[in-house]
């Protein structure tokens, strides 16, 4: 069956290529000359106003075709003949596939417009690639792409698929290297004859055998093109990644470079640097056993233990001798002395050049390294890896320092074009020695602060981590990084700049107790701040502002034609209606509907400081709006309830936004945006909307469920669209049901959410409960082709009852153990140490955690158990109302009179009831927050 499969792959890739082939030809007689007009040819199919209220189940998908037969093997080519002909057209066996084809295949005529070239950047205006973007070529693409994969797979050995996946992080790594050299502005400038990698090092000053690996390997996927030995070009792809911008000007002016231009160079930027660092520790994250607690920060400060230990064998070098053994730094040895994401990286971090000191970082660091400066107080910075506050440079490593004991060989570094000047000195600590957890300034500060949210909190960083006092005995190395004679410090390469010098990591380590890992990402950052707390942090300024244009490059996911727009029920909204980009980032989408629906009003809200940054970037790309007042910007924290004002919005836009939060989160937005709704009359009067933007995941099976019975019972009866959403079209024998490889940026993405934010992407079925349990009905659900990227529809239904506490108190809070806070003075000491920590802030992680203890735990367990016991039994439940921090079947508090759970969630079993158990463990959902985090602590 076997080559049944890959013949049947061949003929899916034929009939597609024909597919795309017919509509160049048909388009190439009459390019078009708009989307409108472009669309028109395909008879775009209209979207009646009716269909976005709940309309009857459209006619089921036709029954699964039967299995196919073997068609005859071809004979194979001979290599002369594959060299001096093309192979024979595989369309050939697509005869035997004709039953099953979805339409029929248009046969090939004489080609007239061309599909756009992979060795040459494209006009993205072109005809060419606008039709590229047509739903049905979009299609017939993705059928090629998930075709063309499996059939590799298929054929390549097994061990070479694994080393292909296991080593494939090397890709992002190259694709960050070319972005933030801007070697893409380089390339642009050297046109289609390319440059050469001697002429980029010029520029860079980075080794040409560095660059020309690195850009060989993604020239081997693609993405750029090696035109000639150690030439390189730009392509298709790579072409956008360039800002159109001059590299002198990129390089002078780093903050800007993502200003103009569609955003997926911010895009690319921001997945593979902090996104791509949080997912090297999603397995550590889930499994935290496998990385306790602190090993994980003390491990990259300091150097491996050369006698054998658990974690390091002997056999492992330590990554400093690698370093005196070399002369480069290698990443590896990098990571081995600091932490992973360290500091923003140079071409983002730094302002603007201060004209009248040109010094650059490494020269400020020589300085430094003369004559240390004050120690400051320990709280005065509290972002351990980025700038002091008003300083414009992060912190930095000290290259002399990491090989202070091998000077570097070779010609000194010049002065690379890429540094970035700066005139501030980042503080430097004197060594202190280690203190106790409790007694640190920081620690202290958290105990006593008041209450807090997940995204007001403070950042707690890796500079928490208290060394152990022997460490400085097996480290003789680190005595000799703090010493203030430490050699000169010579010029950095740019991509080295972001590190932070070893000596005031160790020092500030000794300031803070680490956080428990929270997410991957707060793993991989050292920090237990939320991603959007960190991405405000003083010296992330950059980072935020390239997040809010990354944004603006996510719009590839959405398809861009008339039928993609028709997904929202704009057309039929009245003339000034009010939409509300809920979470709406700095506008981008906001920009796209309000060109393309000028008789709408639109606000955006978000958090402050990006309402600054979307405000900014209005006033420089379109004032009018802004000023004519149609655009607004609100700072407006969703978890709280909606500014009310006479009239209620016609829609609530939430465009990837849910898939930042876990279900307890996305819920709570979702029901403040229930409670602004207007329900709508019935006779004229609509209802609020609610237009979700996300990925709808498909599961990668067919779903033998896919009956009317079935969709009837996944709640997905009535929902316009919902058959298309489960089952892709084009999808056939053997493809996979989620078409694969073409659909593999959805679940990309579904793993960043986890990894950034415990979040997640959602299958149908899941936001229809998602949505049923905050009050909303799905009517509609559409996809774009391609990336499975889906805007869902719902309106208004009725609202759970009974109401959470947190919404009917109208005191929603994003619920975390922070909010325990509040009630600290009433919790008994060991919660406060404890909840204190940003350890308990799991973004309602729904984990498992390790059975610590349990049932073994003797006395001194079932005394603490006693303890939270009769906590949960007094203050705890009345607090916790109070505070309404909890919710709902999972969060919320029982109706009065029933015991069950001590009062707490209706599935969890009291711990007392069933002692073998935290009382997070017998929960429906495993528990959450703060339930689940404090039974930890009380087992093990
Ligand atoms: C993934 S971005 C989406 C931005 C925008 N909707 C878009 O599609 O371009 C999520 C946005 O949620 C915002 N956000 C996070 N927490 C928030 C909160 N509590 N209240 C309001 N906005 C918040 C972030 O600042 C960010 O801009």
């Amino acid at each position: 069956m076997t080559f049944a499969s890959l013949r049947a792959l061949q003929a899916i890739i034929a009939d597609a290529l024909d597919e795309i082939q017919a509509a160049y030809n048909a388009a190439s007689s009459s390019p078009p000359s708009s989307d409108s007009d472009r669309d028109s040819q395909f008879h775009t199919p209209s979207v009646s106003a009716s269909s976005f209220v709940a309309s009857p189940p459209k006619p089921r998908r036709p029954p699964t075709p039967p299995l196919l037969s073997i068609p005859t093997p071809t004979p194979t080519p001979t290599r002369s003949e594959f060299l001096s002909s093309p192979p024979s057209s595989p369309s050939q066996y697509s005869a035997s596939f004709s039953q099953v084809r979805d339409s029929p295949r248009p046969a090939p005529t004489t080609l007239g417009l061309d599909f756009p070239a992979l060795d040459a950047p494209g006009d993205i205006t072109s005809p060419s690639e606008l039709l590229s973007a047509h739903p049905d070529v979009g299609n017939a693409i993705s059928r090629i792409i998930a075709a063309a994969e499996q059939m590799a797979v298929t054929v390549r050995p097994p061990f070479l698929t694994l080393c292909d996946a296991s080593m494939g992080y090397h890709l992002p790594s190259c694709l960050r290297f070319l972005e933030a050299t801007h070697i893409c502005e380089l390339l642009r400038a050297a046109g289609p004859d390319g440059m050469s990698v001697t002429a980029i090092a010029e520029k860079v000053h980075i080794e040409p055998v560095k660059i020309s690996h690195n850009l060989r390997l993604l020239a081997t996927h693609h993405i750029l093109l090696e035109k000639t030995p150690d030439v390189f070009a730009l392509n298709r792809v790579s072409a956008l990644l360039d800002s159109g911008k001059p590299f002198e000007e990129v390089v002078s002016v780093p903050n800007k470079k993502y200003d103009e231009g569609g955003g997926a160079a911010a895009f690319i930027a921001l997945n593979t640097d902090e996104l791509f660092k949080a997912s090297a520790y999603l397995t550590d994250a889930l499994l935290p056993h496998t990385l306790p607690e602190e090993s994980v920060i003390k491990k990259s400060l300091q150097p491996l233990p050369t006698a054998p230990s658990k974690n390091f064998p002997a056999a492992s070098p330590s990554p400093l001798s690698l370093v005196e053994k070399t002369d480069a730094i290698s990443p590896m040895s990098l990571e081995a002395l600091t932490p992973t994401s360290l500091a923003p990286p140079i071409t983002l971090t730094e302002s603007t050049p201060d004209k009248r000191n040109r010094s650059t970082v490494a020269l400020s660091m020589r300085s430094r390294s003369r004559s240390p400066s004050p120690s400051p107080s320990p709280t005065s910075n509290p972002q351990p890896f980025a700038s002091s506050p008003g300083s414009s440079t992060p912190n930095l490593i000290s290259r002399a320092n990491l090989v202070r004991d091998s000077p570097i060989s070779g010609p000194k570094p010049l002065p690379s074009p890429l540094m970035i000047p700066t005139t501030a000195t980042p503080p430097i600590r004197s060594p202190k020695s280690p203190r106790s957890f409790s007694s640190t300034p920081v620690i202290r500060r958290l105990l006593s602060r008041p209450k807090l949210n997940p995204d007001t909190e403070s950042t707690l960083s890796p500079r928490s981590h208290s060394r152990s006092p022997g460490a400085e005995s097996r480290s003789p190395q680190s005595t000799a990084m703090r010493s203030p004679q430490a050699p000169p410090v010579p010029d950095l390469p740019p991509y080295l700049r972001p590190l932070a010098p070893p000596q005031q990591r160790q020092d500030q380590e000794q300031d803070q107790k680490p956080s428990v890992p929270l997410t991957a990402f707060n793993l991989s950052q050292r920090t237990a701040s939320s991603f959007w707390t960190w991405l405000e942090a003083p010296g992330n300024e950059a980072r935020l502002a390239r997040f809010g244009r990354a944004m603006g490059g996510s719009e590839g996911w959405e398809g861009r034609s008339e039928e993609d727009l028709c997904a929202y029920p704009f057309p039929y909204l009245q003339q000034g209606g009010l939409v509300v980009d809920v979470g709406g980032g700095i506008g981008s989408s906001t920009m796209r509907l309000a060109e393309r629906f000028p008789g709408l009003k639109f606000v955006v809200q978000d958090r402050e400081a990006v309402c600054r940054l979307g405000e900014e970037a209005w006033h420089t790309q379109c004032p009018e709006m802004l000023e004519s007042g149609r655009i607004k910007f609100q700072v407006h924290d969703f978890f709280t309830p909606q500014p009310m004002s006479t009239s209620r919005p016609s829609v609530f836009l939430l465009r990837v936004v849910c898939h930042d939060w876990p279900d307890a989160f996305a819920r709570r937005i979702l029901l403040q945006l229930r409670r602004a709704a207007s329900e709508g009359d019935g006779s004229g009067q609509r209802p609020t909307y609610l237009v979700i933007g996300d990925h709808i995941l498909p599961y990668a099976c067919a779903n033998e469920q896919d009956s009317e019975d079935a969709m009837k019972l996944d709640g997905m009866e009535g929902i316009d669209g919902a058959e298309r959403a489960q089952a892709l079209r084009g999808v056939r024998w053997p493809l996979l049901a989620n078409l694969g490889k073409a659909s593999s940026n959805a679940y990309w993405m579904d793993l960043t959410m986890q990894v950034t934010f415990n979040g997640q992407e959602r299958t149908l079925p899941e936001f229809i409960d998602l949505c049923a349990s905050a009050g909303w009905k799905i009517t509609r659900v559409s996809r774009a082709e391609g990336s499975l990227f889906g805007h869902i529809i719902a309106v208004p239904a009725t609202l759970p009852t009974p109401l959470s506490p947190s919404l009917s108190l109208g005191t929603p809070t994003p619920v975390t153990a922070w909010n325990f806070d509040a009630t600290r003075e009433d919790l008994p000491a060991e919660i406060v140490a404890r909840a204190s920590t940003p350890a308990l802030d799991m973004f309602g992680s729904g984990r498992e955690l390790p059975l610590v203890g349990l049932g073994r735990g003797g006395p001194a367990v079932e005394k603490k158990r006693g303890m939270w016991i009769r906590w949960m039994k007094g203050r705890g439940r009345k607090e916790a109302s109070r505070a309404g921090v909890l919710e709902g079947d999972t969060w919320g508090l029982k109706e009065e009179g029933q015991e069950e759970g001590l009062g707490i969630g209706g599935s969890l079993t009291p711990p007392y009831a069933n002692p073998g158990f935290a009382p997070s463990l017998t929960g429906e959902r495993q528990g959450k927050g703060l339930f689940k985090k404090v039974s930890q602590y009380f087992v093990e």
